[in-house]
């Protein structure tokens, strides 16, 4: 069954969205990073600081080829990374559809809790850097794209709409 992944920058309101457009589709969420967590028993910066980023993106790919298998039609929130890889865009493009959200690098550093995402290195500043070399990423992997500049209700509703004209 088809499933929508959310995409975008760290702190773009996947998580946070997700879990509200799962409930308004009465679908299942899940959320790929807390699944890592839950499954590995450790926090996404104790897997960095083990294994670094390469050992992270190894789990983050298992991860997705377990859930894109299930055989549910879920609302799958990603990590901010899962772009990155070719093999992660293609999973996701052949089991489902795959919504950008964006939002201002000025909104996310306003709500983001940097502790809690490793590549930001506990700096605001490098949202904006790491933005920068993945925007063209973000933006051929994804069927539909939607801003989250204003609240998170809207942002939900953007996100049915734009997906009920493909
Ligand atoms: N439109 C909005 N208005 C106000 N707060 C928002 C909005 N969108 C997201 N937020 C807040 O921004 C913070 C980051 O959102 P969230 O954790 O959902 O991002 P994420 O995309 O899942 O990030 P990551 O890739 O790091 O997991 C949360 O505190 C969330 O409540
Ligand atoms: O943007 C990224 O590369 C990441 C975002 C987070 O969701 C986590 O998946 C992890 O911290 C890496
Ligand atoms: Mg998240």
């Amino acid at each position: 069954m088809e499933k929508i992944y959310l995409t975008g920058m760290m702190g773009c309101g996947k998580s946070a969205i997700g879990r509200k457009l799962a409930s308004k589709l009465e679908r299942k969420f899940v959320d790929l990073d807390a699944l890592i967590e839950q499954r590995e028993g450790k926090r996404i910066t104790d897997i960095f600081e083990e294994g670094g980023e390469a050992l992270f993106r190894r789990i983050e790919t298992e991860v997705l080829t377990e859930v894109s298998r299930r055989k549910e039609a879920l609302v799958v929130s990603c990590g901010g990374g899962i772009v990155l890889k070719d093999e992660n865009v293609d999973i996701m493009r052949r089991t489902g559809r795959v919504v950008l959200i964006r939002r201002s690098v000025e909104n996310i550093i306003g709500t983001l809790d940097t502790k809690k995402r490793p590549l930001l290195k506990n700096d605001a500043e490098n949202v904006e850097k790491i933005y920068g070399q993945r925007k063209e990423r973000y933006e051929v992997t994804s069927h539909v794209q939607i801003s989250n500049n204003a609240g998170m209700e809207e942002a939900v509703e953007k996100i049915i709409r734009a997906l009920e004209t493909i």
